[in-house]
């Protein structure tokens, strides 16, 4: 079988960042649990332990090369998952102040048995992303947000947005373009009193290419948002 703890070491490596013997270890247990789990549940379409190292491990770490996480920082992962990006964050930042939050049980206890493993620490919440944004102990108490394939970038914002603290930083993780889809946000950035702050793009080392996109919170939250979950789906800001 293939080292994957190597390859991981090398190509995030090669792509600027580093990751030390334990962590790839702590990588390591956390695929062997998510392809375990995944013959009962579906937790990923990502089956190959090479795919999952670089589509679901690089892919979540990248982030760290263009953002600072201050220690102690609070993080919130909207629409987790089996944990993407939020536990590779957690396992290359144990100091990390770590909120894992989505709307599917099941997937909570996949994540509870993994950071029991991994020894890591990380507030399990299940709500619609949506309602815990108007509820006081998440309403603008974070520092940074993340998303993966959660939800297009208008209707993301609505529930992601809604987490930061004023200056937070949501990052929200996209694919090849994410121009027209920033440019159908522009109006919900705004509305939700935050501003774009950059794009960066990067490709893996498997080709496949992808964006981040950072937006800043600048203003406070109005009352009014965020909105119920149907008429956000149906009437994006
Ligand atoms: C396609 S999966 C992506 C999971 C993970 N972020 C990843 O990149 O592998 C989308 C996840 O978002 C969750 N989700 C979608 N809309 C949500 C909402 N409004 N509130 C909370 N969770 C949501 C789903 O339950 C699902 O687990």
């Amino acid at each position: 079988m293939e080292d994957i703890q190597a390859l991981l070491i090398s190509s995030a490596q090669s792509m600027g960042i580093e990751i030390n013997k334990g962590q790839a270890e702590s990588f390591q247990q956390y695929m062997e649990q998510l392809l375990n789990w995944n013959e009962k549940m579906n937790l990923t379409a990502i089956k190959e332990p090479r795919e999952v190292a670089e589509k679901h491990f690089l892919d979540s770490i990248l982030i760290l090369k263009y953002l600072k996480l201050p220690a102690n920082a609070k993080l919130i992962d909207v629409g987790t998952g089996a944990g993407f990006p939020g536990v590779p964050l957690k396992i290359m930042r144990p100091e990390l102040e770590l909120t894992l939050l989505d709307g599917l049980n099941k997937r909570l206890i996949f994540l509870k048995d993994v950071l029991g493993h991994l020894h890591l620490q990380a507030e399990l919440v299940h709500a619609r992303a949506e309602e815990a944004g108007r509820q006081k102990p998440f309403r603008g108490k974070f520092d940074f947000a993340t998303a993966r394939a959660v939800a297009p970038l208008n209707i993301l914002c609505e529930y992601c947005l809604p987490f930061l603290k004023m200056g937070g930083t949501f990052v929200a993780m996209k694919g090849l373009e994410p121009e027209q889809e920033t440019e159908e946000a522009k109006k919900a950035i705004a509305l939700l009193g935050c501003e774009l702050a950059k794009i960066e793009k990067f490709t893996l080392p498997d080709g496949d290419r992808r964006s981040l996109i950072f937006i800043r919170r600048t203003e406070p939250l109005p009352d009014l948002y965020p909105r119920h979950g149907a008429k956000i789906s149906k009437n994006p800001l």
